[in-house]
C-alpha cells in the first residue's frame, strides 16, 4: 500500500526529514502522531506524491514514485486535507460538492446522470446529512462540511485514505459525530488509511496502527496498543502521558512537570 524507505528531505540547511521508514499494509488504519514541525505533513505530501525527496524511496500503491505518473495514482487515493475546503465553491448544493468527488472536480460542469446523483445522496445519508443535499455548501457548519469531504472521497472508492487533523476546530460533539460517521462509512469497505491527529483520544477502534514522529523521524511504528505507551509517548513528546484504554479508545492523562 504505502513504503518509505529512508526518506530525507533538505531545505537549505535544514533537514526536515531525517530518514524515514514505514510501512502501510492492506487494510491497515494508521494513525501519525507527533509534536508541531515534526514533519507529519510533509511525509503526506510524499505520499500524495506533492513532495519529492532529497533520498530514499516512496512507493505507492504498488508504484515506485519517480517511475510513474503520480497523477494516475492520485485518481485512487481520497485526500481530505485542509486546504480542500477553500477551494471548492461555497455557493454550490451540497450533492453537487460530492458529485464532484467521482473525478476530484472542484465544479460539476456536466450533466450528472441520475446514478450518480442517487450515489451521492447514498454517501451523503451514511454521514448523516441526506436532508442538506439541496443546502449551499457555504451554510453549513464545520463539522457538516468536514462529513461532506468525506462523502466526496467516497465517490471515487478510493484504495487509500489520506486525512491531515479533520477534526481540527471542531466542538467536541462535532468531533464525535465526525469520528461515529468515519466509522460507519468505513465499516464495511477495507481501504487503507493514514490520519495525521494532534489527539490521541481521536484514535478509535476503526484504527489499527500508530506512527510516532520526532523531529524528522518515526520514533515508533506498529500496532495501536504497543505504540501508545507513556515510554515511546515521551520520546515524541518529551512529556510524561499516561494512557488509559476505554470503549476501545485510548485516553490520555499528561503528568505533573518533570
Ligand atoms: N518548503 C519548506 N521549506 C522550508 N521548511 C519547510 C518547508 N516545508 C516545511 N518546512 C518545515 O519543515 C518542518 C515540518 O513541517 P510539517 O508541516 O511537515 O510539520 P507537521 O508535523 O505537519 O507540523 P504541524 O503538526 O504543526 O502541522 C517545519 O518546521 C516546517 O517549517
Amino acid at each position: 500500500m504505502i513504503h518509505l524507505q529512508h526518506l530525507t528531505l533538505r531545505r537549505g540547511e535544514r533537514d526536515i526529514l531525517k530518514g524515514v521508514d514505514l510501512q502501510v499494509r492492506d487494510g491497515e488504519r494508521w494513525v501519525l502522531l507527533g509534536r508541531n514541525g515534526c514533519g507529519k505533513s510533509t511525509v503526506l505530501e510524499m505520499i500524495t506524491g506533492y513532495m519529492f525527496p532529497t533520498s530514499g524511496t516512496v512507493d505507492v500503491l504498488g508504484h515506485r514514485f519517480g517511475q510513474v505518473d503520480v497523477r494516475e495514482i492520485r485518481k485512487k487515493i481520497g485526500n481530505i486535507g485542509p486546504a480542500l475546503i477553500d477551494k471548492l465553491v461555497l455557493r454550490d448544493p451540497v450533492w453537487e460538492i460530492v458529485v464532484g468527488g467521482i473525478n476530484a472536480y472542484l465544479r460539476i460542469y456536466e450533466q450528472v446522470s441520475p446514478e450518480v446523483r442517487e450515489q451521492a445522496q447514498a454517501e451523503l445519508a451514511r454521514v448523516g446529512l441526506a436532508a442538506l443535499s439541496e443546502q449551499p455548501f457555504g451554510t453549513l457548519s464545520q463539522g457538516e462540511r468536514k462529513k461532506v469531504l468525506l462523502a466526496r472521497t467516497m465517490m471515487a472508492n478510493p484504495d487509500l485514505l489520506i486525512m491531515d487533523e479533520p477534526c481540527a476546530g471542531l466542538d467536541l460533539f462535532e468531533r464525535e459525530r465526525f469520528l461515529d460517521s468515519l466509522q460507519r462509512i468505513l465499516d464495511d469497505r477495507s481501504m487503507a488509511m493514514l490520519y495525521v491527529t494532534h489527539h490521541i483520544e481521536e484514535i478509535i477502534p476503526l484504527f489499527t496502527h500508530v506512527a510516532l514522529m520526532a523531529d524528522g523521524r518515526i520514533v515508533a511504528a506498529g500496532p495501536k496498543r504497543d505504540v501508545l505507551t507513556p515510554e515511546l509517548l515521551m520520546s515524541a513528546y518529551d512529556l510524561p502521558i499516561q494512557v488509559e484504554w476505554q470503549d476501545e479508545r485510548p485516553w490520555i492523562r499528561v503528568g505533573k512537570g518533570r
